[in-house]
């Protein structure tokens, strides 16, 4: 397959990723443990295991040697990875797991070696216990170890991996005049692509002609089938419908929806969060309490039982504190919390979120285009002048809009078109920040405000009685000239979410650029009681340090401009997918389809995602509080002694139940 895009790219970057990010290919682990097992073969039938002769061992004079010869191979052969990787770690001064795995290795080798000098050359008298069975099979084990936490961890992953797959290799890229089969990664922006019925939707684009309906489920995990037709966005990795689509690529494959699920997992990788950090530590601090209590227990048996059952006790130790299960831990669970995220319509960016999600009591909501649609209709509109009639005061107004990006803005504007309207050159166009807009036409300076923009300026202000409709008033020089009142429709997963939040003891609170009226009206239908209206960006921002400095924690969700300094602010900020894109910048989680009711998911994730951690961190490092004694000879006295093979498998099993672990991760 021609393609490699960044997942792909995020696997065999994994492969490399193993042992603490430490540049470390393990692709040929599999073959290494296959010739490696070979080699070790003539070792496991010749030389006795802990002192004694198995069944089906024997040995001839001259035997020895050729165990001495294959064991050193087999040491410099598999024991290769361990020991490059120990030079590594050791280069950067940061000793931690294949440090420990090469100590016990390289203590059971040269002893090994030593034992051999004493009983094959120098003929001493006592015979002198070598520990090539041990040694055999210690590499062996790690190799298999090693192999069968590679194959966990990329299963772990694989969820990644499948969205990948919904990419397809070509794409149908419609030419002057005839169309072309082009490979995804070279389609470039503004390229018009044909989709043809049930074929992926392959990059992001709008669609220019045709209709369908597209199955988005994969992508933002809503099962269902979305109607798309002419102007509408389509994501890369939909399935289409049954009909043809004709689109205009936004995205390029490396910048797509897809492309950023992609990096936000492989980052998430390698994205510390704070736990991470702590566990980066701890497996620092293992090494040196595997180092003490190894040499504790070298010198403890020694003195008890001899140099061989000392050295043994140590390699176990060595062996089994290899912190391999930690280093791990969190990001497998991490990768996969990011992967069922992105399945259920949310993008983690930053990890942090999901520890402290369990402390928020406070969710700041904001009202246009979060808890309402943002898509406006035109209620009513007139004139409030004799010089101009309703349709010139319209047509003024949708001319102001035209450089605005506010929803009440694209609402009118596409009211006007529907109108069959033309709109008039506009100059000089300002964004009046949580009033509206000014601009000139036709040499006359307009706003488009709202309310309380208005009565700063016009003496004479009339009553209008009208709560549920948002109201902008055309004003020229002081003169109110017309209005035009429009209305925004609550989103159904709204009621959803203010309703389970409420279950979770969790405090809506509404921080709204719009007026009163409309706000406590809104408020009024979600159930919420607390309302802040007619906000500056900086207000809401001020609310939310305010509840911050009571001691509370504080999650914002928000779409808007006027939210992004709030949704910094916040422990955690929340972006609308289809909000602006300073919103999305700012915001810790996005809702990738722009449905409130993903925060409760994101809670229910997070929650489900710091349960895991925990456990990981117990089974990647917490065991070693029962292994290490264990390992040292504790139990001893009562007959349980680990070889140090059996220190192998354990330290393999830990890494595998943490994948597995992370792996059983479902919301
Ligand atoms: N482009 C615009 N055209 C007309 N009126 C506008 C425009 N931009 C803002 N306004 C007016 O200013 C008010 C405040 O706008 P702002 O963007 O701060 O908040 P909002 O989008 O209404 O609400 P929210 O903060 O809940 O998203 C709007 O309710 C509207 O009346
Ligand atoms: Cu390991
Ligand atoms: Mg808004």
């Amino acid at each position: 397959m021609q393609m490699k895009n960044a997942s792909q790219q995020a696997m065999s970057d994994h492969k490399m990723m193993m042992h603490g990010g430490q540049m470390m290919q393990m692709g040929n682990l599999k073959q290494k443990f296959w010739w490696s097992f070979i080699l070790a073969l003539p070792i496991l039938l010749l030389s006795p295991a802990m002192g004694f002769n198995l069944p089906v061992q024997f040995s001839f004079p001259g035997s020895d040697w050729l165990v001495v010869i294959f064991a050193t191979i087999l040491f410099w052969y598999g024991g290769e990875i361990f020991l490059r990787g120990a030079y590594a770690e050791l280069k950067q001064k940061k000793p931690e797991m294949m440090t420990l795995i090469s100590l016990g290795i390289v203590t059971a080798y040269l002893y090994s070696l030593y034992a051999f000098i004493q009983n094959n050359l120098l003929h001493s008298q006592m015979k002198v216990m070598d520990f090539f069975w041990e040694l055999a099979t210690l590499i062996l084990i790690m190799l298999l170890g090693h192999w069968i936490e590679m194959t966990s961890v990329m299963k772990a992953s694989s969820s990644v991996h499948d969205l990948a797959k919904l990419l397809p290799d070509k794409v149908h890229v419609q030419t002057i005049n005839q169309i072309e089969e082009i490979k995804i990664n070279d389609v470039q922006k503004q390229a018009t692509i044909i989709v043809k019925p049930g074929e992926s939707i392959p990059l992001d684009g709008i669609i220019i002609s045709g209709s369908s309906t597209a199955d988005e489920s994969l992508v933002t995990g809503e099962a269902r089938q979305i109607t798309k037709q002419k102007g509408q966005r389509v994501i890369g990795g939909s399935i289409n419908g049954s009909g043809t689509l004709t689109i205009k690529v936004t995205q390029t494959a490396n910048s797509g929806f897809l492309a950023s699920v992609n990096k936000l997992v492989q980052s998430s990788q390698a994205d510390k969060s704070k736990l991470q950090t702590k566990a980066d530590q701890v497996s620092g601090w293992l090494f040196y309490a595997a180092l003490i209590i190894g040499l504790l227990a070298l010198i403890v048996w020694t003195s008890f039982q001899g140099i061989t059952n000392g050295l043994e006790r140590m390699v176990t130790v060595l062996v089994i504190a290899c912190p391999h299960a930690l280093g791990l831990a969190i990001p497998l669970v991490n990768a996969k919390s990011t992967a069922l995220g992105a399945k259920h319509g949310l993008l983690i960016r930053n990890h942090n979120a999901i520890s402290l999600s369990s402390q928020i009591n406070y969710l700041l909501l904001d009202k246009t285009g979060t808890l309402t649609q943002g898509m406006f209709q035109v209620r009513h509109y007139a004139s409030l002048t004799n010089k101009l009639d309703s349709n010139q005061v319209l047509t003024i107004m949708a001319s102001l809009e035209q450089d605005s990006t506010h929803p009440l803005a694209q609402s009118i504007l596409h009211y006007a078109q529907s109108k069959k309207i033309n709109l008039l050159p506009l100059t000089n166009s300002q964004n009046m920040t949580g009033a509206g807009v000014s601009g000139t036409i036709e040499q006359h300076t307009y706003q488009l405000v709202n309310e309380k923009a208005a009565r700063k300026q016009v003496s004479n202000f009339p009553k209008l009685a009208a709560d549920k409709d948002t109201i902008s008033y055309l004003i020229q020089d002081s003169q109110l000239l017309g209005y035009i009142a429009v209305g925004d429709q609550i989103k159904a997963s709204a009621f959803t979410l203010i309703k389970q939040i409420k279950e979770r003891q969790i405090t809506p609170v509404m921080l709204t650029g719009d007026n009163q009226k409309v706000a406590d009206n809104i408020a009024l239908q979600l159930g919420i009681d607390q309302v802040y209206a007619e906000l500056l960006p900086q207000d809401k921002e001020k609310v939310v340090k305010k509840l911050q400095s009571a001691g509370n924690k504080v999650m914002m969700v928000g779409d808007g401009i006027n939210d992004a300094p709030s949704l910094v602010k916040a422990d955690i900020g929340v972006a609308i997918g289809t909000g602006t894109d300073v919103a999305v910048d700012s915001a810790d989680v996005i809702l990738v389809n722009s449905e409130p009711e993903a925060i409760i998911s994101f809670l229910d994730l997070a929650q489900k995602t710091q349960t895991k951690t925990i456990q990981n961190l117990w089974w990647g490092a917490g065991y070693n509080i029962i292994a290490l004694p264990l390992a040292a000879g504790i139990l001893t006295p009562w007959g349980l002694v680990l070889p140090p093979a059996v220190g192998a498998i354990l330290m393999s099993l830990s890494t595998v139940i943490v994948a597995i672990n992370a792996e059983f991760l479902k919301i």
